[in-house]
């Protein structure tokens, strides 16, 4: 979802009705500010007496007009009412500034604690949680929603009990000031509210087709940026202007379609409101030269009416802005409620042997398509094994499974002879090493993310891992050696190197189970050596599952298993497999050497 700000008319799909369920999410999330509640509640009275002070102003600027006119009942001179005038600014400016900053501090700490309590859940939620929601969604709930539940506990609420204070407390001031003029102004104000709402609603409708258009435009550019690569190696730089032309242009019809409406709906609103107080003023007049008003009153009677109106305005904006943040901080519940797997970490030491009894799976998004098919099979501690099978065929299943990334629906895996789901997850997790395909790397040092696999490792350690690992040389070719920033995903690196720093975390790990999921795209001949001597010294002594593509791994494994549709078609080592006539590894074999 594109940034957006407070300004920007609401859409109704983010907005939910004030019902008492819906206003119950509120309170949950105010939950968040509780430690807080006593500077809250400075704030509320600060808030509440700098509204009441700055209601003493339009009486006093009545007065000032009685005064020049000799007519005050309470001022003899012009000084003593600018005297007075100045202690409510001073005093209105004090709460104000009392009333904001507390706002400030409850709602930063507040939302700061949400926003950790956020983070957690969403870095221990499984991965079947994450195979649902896409990256972009989750990341618009910790900036853009709780950017929304900022604005309401920081100005909106605010803004809410200031109008209230106002439109009550003027409402008073003006009953007392002049009954009359009252009654004929609660004639005419309510009509022009009602017109005010009934309009204003058409506009924002209309205002958020033209938002939503914006928003298209701006996901062009978005993509255009992020695969900058792709739109120049293709030369489509002409192409991509003309879509976001395209797109542009028709925002832009849609948002002068929507600005006619919003011009008719300004000056309308002008007019009126303008012509509503020229009518009170009039009838306000009428009843100074009759002598049942003083002209100071009505002046105050004429600003009291201004604020009043003001409130009144105001406070539908902050109705749809509470609807906003009922949205808002439905989402964020709806992600606090997910069941995670968090655990405390508890250090079990395992040898390493693992057994998939009779294990068959389907992914929970794809109900329709059987994944695993009932395989049974046993790696004996240190024994290394490797996957081989086409794409699809279910290889990488097997190892999310071990990681217990999901769980197992039918069949049991055991690892050490116990069923996996006994162990406690962190500490069962531990004993498993994974050197991924694709490495990606955190954007720190070279030294942070080698010691990804053991946060507390010393430097001696890290260099240790580095040079079993064969990529001492190349990091200490670097000027900064270890302090070396690796870029955004590790971008400064290239692709071998990075194989050898997720090889290091690896070693530094020192897992009893490795899993190897070998890059398909081959790296240089040099690099190649490099990377494998440092996966075999890796290997040493743990249980290895590789999940294979090139024939130089794959013959050296104790033994191969070839997964075809889910099931173990064959078993054996490299030698057994080839003298398999017409078997499916053999044949893999033959393509693989053509
Ligand atoms: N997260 C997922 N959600 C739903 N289906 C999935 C998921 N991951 C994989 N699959 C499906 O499960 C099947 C097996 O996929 P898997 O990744 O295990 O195959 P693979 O043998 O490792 O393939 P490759 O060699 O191409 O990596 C495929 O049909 C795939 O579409």
């Amino acid at each position: 979802m594109a940034k957006r700000s407070g300004k920007e008319p609401l859409r109704e799909e983010e907005k939910r009705k004030l019902t008492k369920d819906n206003l119950r999410k509120l309170a949950v999330i105010f939950r968040f500010m509780a430690p807080y509640r006593w500077i809250f509640a400075l704030g509320l009275l600060a808030l509440f007496l700098s509204s009441s002070t700055l209601l003493i102003f339009p009486r006093l600027a009545g007065e000032l007009v009685d005064v020049a006119n000799g007519k005050s009942n309470y001022f003899t001179s012009i000084t003593q009412l600018g005297l007075a005038l100045l202690l409510v600014l001073v005093v209105q400016g004090i709460f104000s500034f009392v009333r904001v900053y507390t706002f400030a501090i409850v709602t930063e700490k507040g939302l700061a604690t949400l926003r950790k309590t956020l983070f957690s859940k969403l870095v221990w939620l499984p991965l079947t949680f994450y195979d649902q929601r896409r990256t972009g969604e989750l990341m618009s709930r910790i900036s853009s929603d709780v950017t929304v539940l900022n604005d309401l506990f920081s100005i909106t609420l605010a803004e809410f009990f200031r109008q209230i204070v106002m439109l009550i407390g003027g409402s008073v001031i003006i009953a007392v000031l002049s009954p009359k003029l009252t009654v004929f102004m609660l004639l005419i104000f309510p009509i022009i509210v009602v017109l005010g709402i009934v309009f204003g609603k058409f506009i924002r409708k209309t205002s958020s087709k033209s938002q939503d258009k914006l928003a298209s435009a701006n996901v062009i550019v978005e993509e255009s940026l992020q695969s900058v690569t792709a739109v120049k190696s293709f030369t489509n730089e002409q192409f991509e202007i003309g879509r976001y032309v395209k797109m542009l242009d028709e925002a832009v019809k849609v948002s002068i379609s929507s600005a006619r409406y919003r011009a008719i709906f300004i000056s309308f609103l002008i007019t009126i409101v303008m012509g509503g107080i020229v009518a009170i003023a009039c009838y306000g007049a009428s009843l100074v030269q009759s002598g049942d008003l003083k002209s100071g009153q009505l002046f105050s009677f004429v600003l009291y009416t201004a604020i009043i109106g003001i409130s009144v305005a105001g406070l539908g904006d902050i109705f749809g802005q509470i609807q906003k943040s009922i949205g808002a901080s439905e989402r964020v519940l709806d992600i606090l409620d997910e069941n995670d797997e968090q655990s405390s970490l508890q250090h079990i030491p395992l040898e390493g042997k693992i057994t998939f009894n009779n294990v068959s799976f389907i992914y929970p998004t794809r109900q329709d398509h059987p994944v695993l098919k009932e395989l049974n099979f046993s790696i004996s501690p240190g024994e290394k094994i490797a996957l081989v099978g086409p794409s699809g065929s279910g290889k990488s299943t097997i190892t999310n499974l071990l990681m217990r990334f999901y769980p197992v629906q039918q069949g049991q895996i055991l690892v050490d002879n116990i069923a996996i789901q006994e162990y406690n997850l962190s500490g069962y997790r531990q004993n498993i090493g994974i050197v991924p395909q694709e490495v990606l790397l955190f954007g720190g040092s070279i030294a942070e993310n080698i010691a990804y696999g053991k946060p507390d490792a010393s430097i001696e350690q890290i260099r240790e891992a580095a040079r079993k690992a064969n990529a001492l040389e190349f990091i200490e070719s670097f000027p900064d050696k270890f302090e070396t920033l690796v870029g955004e995903r590790g971008v400064k690196l290239s692709g071998g190197q990075r194989q050898r720093v997720a090889i290091a975390r690896a070693i530094l790990k020192d897992p009893a189970i490795l899993i190897l999921d070998e890059a398909t795209s081959s790296l240089d001949a040099q690099s190649e050596v490099l990377v494998q001597q440092a996966l075999e010294k890796l290997m040493e002594g743990r249980t290895t599952i590789i999940i294979a593509h090139r024939l130089s791994t794959i013959k050296k494994v104790d033994r191969i298993f070839v997964i075809k549709e889910g099931r173990l078609a064959e078993t054996g080592s490299h030698a057994e497999l080839t003298q398999v006539e017409g078997g499916i590894y053999s044949n893999l074999l033959k393509l693989q050497l053509q």
